[in-house]
């Protein structure tokens, strides 16, 4: 997914909130959102969501499913937590059967399934909405603020769920002013500031047993690479598209030319 030269205010009179936004999220990348209160965190996630439109600019290569949780889970709902889910279910066209049970019982809800959402504490309403968004499994997932209001055990569940999602080959692009990242290993950071974005490959592995090893290669088989080399026990630190370098370069790259996707993937 990518975005380039995105634009976007809240009113047509107002100040910019974010100004000539380029980045690119590969497939199987974590991308954490850093940026002091108000940088923008929560309206660029928003934005890759879909939720927000820019006002100029483009996002292209977002993928079909997206599971989005916001930072507050709207939870002014008449239903119960199991009533919500099997509705979001159908509204979704979820065809497994047992998606809803199946992440009730994950993330712990399963004693919550008759409660009322507004009855919720909103650290169990972030998971009814966590839960809502991996109904599908989600070709970009994006949370705001995930570890916000969860319990102890629940926080150990967001990295792997995250490492799931990517293995998978979706994108997750998660916001945290925490410093909760360091549970997300070789995840890309994005810094929301002066109201652009800085993306920042990932800090080396400290493991001294371990050495980077820089890899180019074809864009049309960059996705089965990583899930090759992650499959092989390798960490894949970086997923670098030189085209994004270019300023205002055209938005989705030619089929056929070749690719120098750049991984760094270490043992
Ligand atoms: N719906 C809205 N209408 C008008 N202004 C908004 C709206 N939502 C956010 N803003 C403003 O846009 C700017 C960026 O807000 P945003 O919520 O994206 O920042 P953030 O980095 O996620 O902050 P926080 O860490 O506090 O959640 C802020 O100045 C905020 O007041």
């Amino acid at each position: 997914m990518r975005f380039d030269g995105v634009w976007f205010r809240y009113g047509r009179r107002a100040d910019w909130t974010l100004r000539e936004v380029d980045a690119t999220a590969e497939p199987g990348a974590t991308v954490v959102v850093l940026g002091r209160n108000g940088a923008g965190k929560s309206t660029l996630l928003q934005l890759a969501a879909g939720v927000l439109r820019p006002a100029r600019g483009v996002i292209s290569g977002r993928p079909e499913t997206i599971g989005w949780v916001p930072e507050r889970f709207p939870a002014d709902q008449p239903f119960t937590a199991g009533d919500y889910l099997r509705r979001m279910a159908r509204v979704r066209a979820v065809a497994d059967p047992h998606a809803v049970d199946r992440w009730l019982e994950r993330l712990l809800l399963t004693e919550h399934i008759d409660t009322r959402l507004a009855d919720l504490s909103k650290g169990t309403a972030q998971k009814v909405g966590l839960a809502q968004a991996l109904l599908l499994p989600p070709g970009l997932l994006v949370l705001d603020e995930p570890w916000e209001g969860l319990d102890a055990v629940a926080r150990t569940l967001i990295p792997e769920i995250v490492a799931e999602v990517t293995e998978a080959g979706g994108t997750v692009l998660v916001s945290d002013h925490r410093g909760e990242i360091t549970a997300l290993p070789g995840a890309i950071h994005w810094t929301v500031s002066e109201h652009g974005v800085h993306a920042e490959a990932p800090t080396a592995p400290t493991d001294s047993d371990e050495v980077i090893v820089e890899v180019a290669v074809r864009r049309s088989e960059a996705t089965q690479a990583v899930a090759e080399l992650r499959a092989a026990g390798h960490r894949v630190l970086r997923i670098q598209n030189p085209e994004v370098r270019r300023a205002h370069s055209p938005i989705e790259p030619t089929p056929d030319r070749e690719a120098q996707q750049t991984e760094r993937g270490s043992r």
